[in-house]
């Protein structure tokens, strides 16, 4: 995993460890890190035209020792300071290691640099980037130079990954002790660029994560055993499809028949189960009769041991109460789309017992929790927290970065996906998908960050079957075909 801290926290950890150290060691740490990545990525040290922008607190410090050393190795390194405050010890190494003030207008050392290090705000930066910040900011971005951002790319919050101005875009952010929260979440994550790890020794300093992002390894689905049958392997039940509908229920019940489950159900009117019965011959169908929606259904259905419920399903009546049924069971439910409509008004089905698992994008957490659409897409990571306290829910945000959040846990952000994923449909294949990873028996965080990961990784295979081949468009029928390739990738 990769673990991600609360700015709050990083600095309680550093004031800890600096406690026991000599004066300035830490930040020694962090330069002597920043200087090994820019030597590494640079052709040649000797000679590099390397220009640092400079702000007034310790990220400008970091970069200033890091140039230092940069110009101890034969760099021609000159500094661009924002604003009048400058780390004066770090100024001083700087310059007798021989870097200079870069002279005259900064765009022009800025355009003419092989490296830019981005020293202007790292955790202490708040809001959007001030004058002559900003600039400096928007110059580095559009340079030819490589960008290389010292602890967090100035422009972003540290904390969230919001960027409410202009921002740095780096080709490597350097980031000391753990993760920032923000270089995980966008739109912070994408102004990144690769994201290299420079431990300075906090380890035992540092309380569980605030966040976390899985690694490929880390992804685990249920593996069946040699006794497995397809009962133990899961069933799980898929409700979606109505008469208008009948998409969704094609696509999720292939989410689901490629995401490993056993044996898959499904349940709907009379043309949603033909359709599925044609694309599907492997699931077991079940038709209810229009009007019949109540907990006798669920038992004609039969045994599952996990249910999805809302892709394609209606909001009327008959999707209220096929959805109470299923909420009145003990087992995982999975509830999205209009499902989630529906819970917007019955958000008393949510107080059970056992785990539920809700997949909303913006405008349907809006209507769930009651806040503007907007407000979900800027701050993300709050809200996603927010809505899994009060629905007692395990809640998946999709967007261009998936957030998990159960309440008193780490929040998982997925790290696969591509912005072709945001097609007509491939939510539908989702739900099916966690679904057979919920009846596989993962716990529900699980699950829906496996599902997710899967998803995604999917989706790229989908897009651009290997990797020199350019992306194409993708439909959610590709995504639900590249799944067992998603699963065979994983380590
Ligand atoms: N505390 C420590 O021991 C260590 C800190 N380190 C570095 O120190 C950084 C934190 O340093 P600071 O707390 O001094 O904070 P920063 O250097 O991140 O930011 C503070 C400075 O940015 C200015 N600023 C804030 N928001 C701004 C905006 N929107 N526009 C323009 N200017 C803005 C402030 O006026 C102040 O001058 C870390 O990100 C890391 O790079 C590392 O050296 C590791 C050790
Ligand atoms: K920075």
């Amino acid at each position: 995993m990769r673990y991600a801290h609360e700015v709050g926290k990083v600095r309680a950890a550093e004031r800890a460890l600096m406690a026991r150290l000599p004066e300035g060691a830490l930040m020694q740490r962090a330069a002597a890190g920043l200087a090994s990545v820019c030597a590494r990525v640079l052709p040649a040290v000797y000679g590099a035209r390397v220009v640092l922008l400079v702000g007034g607190g310790d990220n400008g410090g970091d970069a200033l020792y890091a140039g230092a050393r940069l110009a101890r190795r034969g760099a021609r390194v000159h500094v661009v300071q924002a604003g009048s405050k400058i780390h004066e010890a770090g100024f001083a190494a700087l310059r007798a290691a021989g870097g200079r003030p870069a002279a005259g207008d900064p765009a022009d050392a800025i355009a003419g640099a092989d490296l830019i290090v981005d020293g202007l705000t790292g955790i202490g930066g708040t809001g959007a980037l001030r004058e002559p910040h900003a600039r400096l900011a928007a110059l580095a971005s559009e340079a030819p130079g490589l960008v290389i951002a010292c602890d967090v790319p100035s422009g972003v919050d540290a904390g969230t990954g919001e960027v409410a101005g202009e921002a740095v875009h780096a080709d490597i952010t350097v980031t000391f002790g753990t993760h920032k929260p923000g270089l995980l979440i966008d739109p912070g994550a994408s102004h990144c660029g690769v994201v290299e790890l420079v431990d300075i020794g906090l380890g035992d300093d540092l309380p569980d994560p605030d966040v976390v992002a899985a690694r490929p390894a880390d992804v685990r689905p249920p593996e069946p055993g040699p006794e497995s049958d397809k009962y133990r392997r899961g069933v799980v039940g898929v409700l979606a499809g109505g008469d208008a509908y009948t998409g969704a229920a094609v696509l999720s019940t292939g989410g689901a028949v490629h995401g490993g489950a056993g044996m898959v159900r499904f349940a709907s009117v009379a043309h949603p189960v033909e359709l599925v019965r044609q694309h599907w011959p492997e699931v077991v169908t079940t038709v209810i009769e229009p009007g019949a929606h109540d907990a006798k259904v669920l038992e004609r259905v039969g045994r599952v041991q996990a249910w999805v419920a809302g892709p394609g399903l209606g909001t009327g009546d008959a999707a209220e109460s096929l959805l109470e049924a299923v909420l009145s069971t003990d087992l995982p439910v999975l509830v999205d789309a209009d499902g989630l409509t529906v819970l917007a008004r019955r958000r008393d089905l949510l107080l059970r017992p056992a785990p539920t698992v809700l997949t909303p994008h913006a405008g349907e957490l809006s209507r769930l929790i009651g806040a503007p659409r907007e407000d979900i897409e800027a701050r993300r990571l709050e809200h996603v927290r927010r809505a899994a306290a009060e629905l007692s829910a395990t809640v998946l945000l999709k967007g261009s970065t998936t957030l998990i959040a159960e309440q008193d846990r780490p929040v998982r952000v997925n790290p696969t996906g591509t912005p072709r994923l945001a097609t007509a449909g491939t939510g539908d294949v989702l739900s099916g998908l966690i679904g057979a990873l919920l009846a596989g028996g993962l716990p529900a965080l699980d699950a829906a960050a496996a599902g997710a990961y899967l998803h995604g990784l999917a989706a790229r295979l989908a897009s651009a079957p290997h990797p020199d081949a350019a992306e194409a468009p993708i439909s959610a029928q590709d995504v639900v075909t590249a799944l067992p390739e998603a699963f065979r990738s994983l380590p």
